[in-house]
């Protein structure tokens, strides 16, 4: 028997086919078959499938919103829970093509990485309305209510802090140096840095990132990122380089020792940024005074002087002197493994040191009077890793 499709079935059919084609189906392909990426991997849901996850977008099951669209929390057939990211294509009537290529720019990125310090994405669906994205499913919020938001339970300790830190610096080290080609994040900032069970960090939101290999010059027509973590560089030239990274991980070291935004808006004071507030405490060696309480009680000494050393120099406007992101993680390593008794190689960051170890062994104030070991070992600070 000639089995005949009904017209509601075959005008669905059509449907599919048509916001496949529109949410950049085809440009996926095209990618697939130049080779690009792994996206074998990557699996294709149904929006059956999503509808049922999410009960149907139920906006009890919003997690977050973010640029690009709203993120629920979903469970699959299997059991297993996600997070499905639905993109905001849609802007009034007209569909947005630069948002579709951030989209099929996030699938294509994320298919080649697979590193313990970056979320995971474990799929897509092209077939519904719009796009949608399916990622694990990462319990513990960001990076940024956890430093801003602190509750009583859950104090972020200094430990905390600097593994927290140290995992970041991994994850854009490996966006460097494992792909194909190098891949830029271009948005690194705390609410950008998931935390899994275990407060592990997971670096997220690859919408706007960018393989070298995807983008050859480097110069793009719009400057992209966030206010308070741009690489100034950056912003005056439009040339993203391996370094404005590092810049934007420096705004969230400094955010990690002082607890404080990169932009601070208060209503009664000028808008303030986080960090000319730190090169100033810097410059003037009260670099104490602006630490967050918790930092100070239960942080060794030394550590945060080399780690704030460290994000002065992630931070310095001229691209080229900022150390590499290889340098930024094994030199955060180095600090953990050696537990801060470090002494740099080079005579401006030793002077540097000693210098803030003298002002408050001076003028010691009740947080700053600790005792300071001596039983130093050799950082290299500037040798290349
Ligand atoms: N894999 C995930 N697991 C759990 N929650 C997530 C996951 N991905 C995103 N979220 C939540 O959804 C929120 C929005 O995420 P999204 O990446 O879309 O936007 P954003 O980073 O906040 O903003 P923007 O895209 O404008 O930079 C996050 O802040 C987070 O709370």
């Amino acid at each position: 028997m000639e089995y005949v499709q009904s017209p509601q079935r075959k005008q669905k059919i059509m449907l599919r086919q048509k916001y496949f084609k529109r949410n950049g189906g085809l440009l996926l392909q095209q990618h697939l078959s130049s080779n690009e990426g792994n996206v074998e991997k990557i699996k294709l849901f149904t929006s059956k499938e999503m509808e049922k996850a999410t009960d149907y977008y139920n906006e009890n099951r919003i997690l977050g919103q973010g640029g690009q669209g709203t993120v629920y929390k979903g469970m699959l057939i299997d059991g297993s829970i996600v997070a499905i990211k639905k993109s905001k294509m849609v802007e009034g009537k007209k569909f947005d093509e630069k948002k579709v290529e951030q989209f099929i720019n996030e699938v294509i990125i994320l298919s080649q990485i697979n590193h313990r310090n970056v979320v995971k994405l474990l799929g897509c669906c092209l077939e519904a309305e719009v796009p949608l994205l399916v990622y694990e499913f990462i319990p513990n919020g960001t990076l940024y209510d956890l430093i801003h938001n602190q509750n009583e339970e859950l104090s972020l300790t200094w430990e905390m802090r600097l593994r927290i830190a140290i995992e970041i610096a991994n994850a854009l080290f490996y966006l460097l140096s494992a792909a194909s080609a190098p891949i830029y994040h271009r948005d690194i900032k705390s609410s950008n840095i998931l935390l899994d069970g275990k407060y592990r960090a997971k670096v997220s939101d690859f919408g706007t990132s960018r393989s070298v290999a995807l983008e050859q010059t480097h110069l793009t027509t719009r400057v992209q990122g966030t206010f308070g973590y741009m690489d100034p560089e950056y912003f005056r030239s439009s040339q993203f380089t391996e370094k404005s990274d590092v810049y934007s991980f420096g705004v969230v070291l400094i955010e990690l020792l002082t607890g404080q935004k990169p932009i601070s808006v208060e209503q009664s004071e000028p808008v303030r940024s986080l960090v000319s507030y730190f090169l100033d405490s810097m410059q003037e060696n009260s670099l104490f005074n602006i630490l967050d309480p918790v930092v100070v009680k239960d942080g060794p000494e030394q550590e945060i002087i080399v780690v704030a050393l460290l994000a002065k120099r992630c931070l310095n406007l001229i691209g080229k002197k900022r150390p590499t992101m290889k340098q930024v993680a094994m030199e955060l390593e180095f600090i953990k493994a050696s537990g801060g008794n470090v002494i740099g190689e080079c005579g401006d960051e030793e002077s540097e040191i000693d210098d803030m170890i003298q002002s408050w062994e001076t003028n010691p104030s009740s947080s700053m009077s600790r005792t300071i070991t001596t039983n130093s070992v050799t950082f290299p600070l500037n040798s290349s890793f």
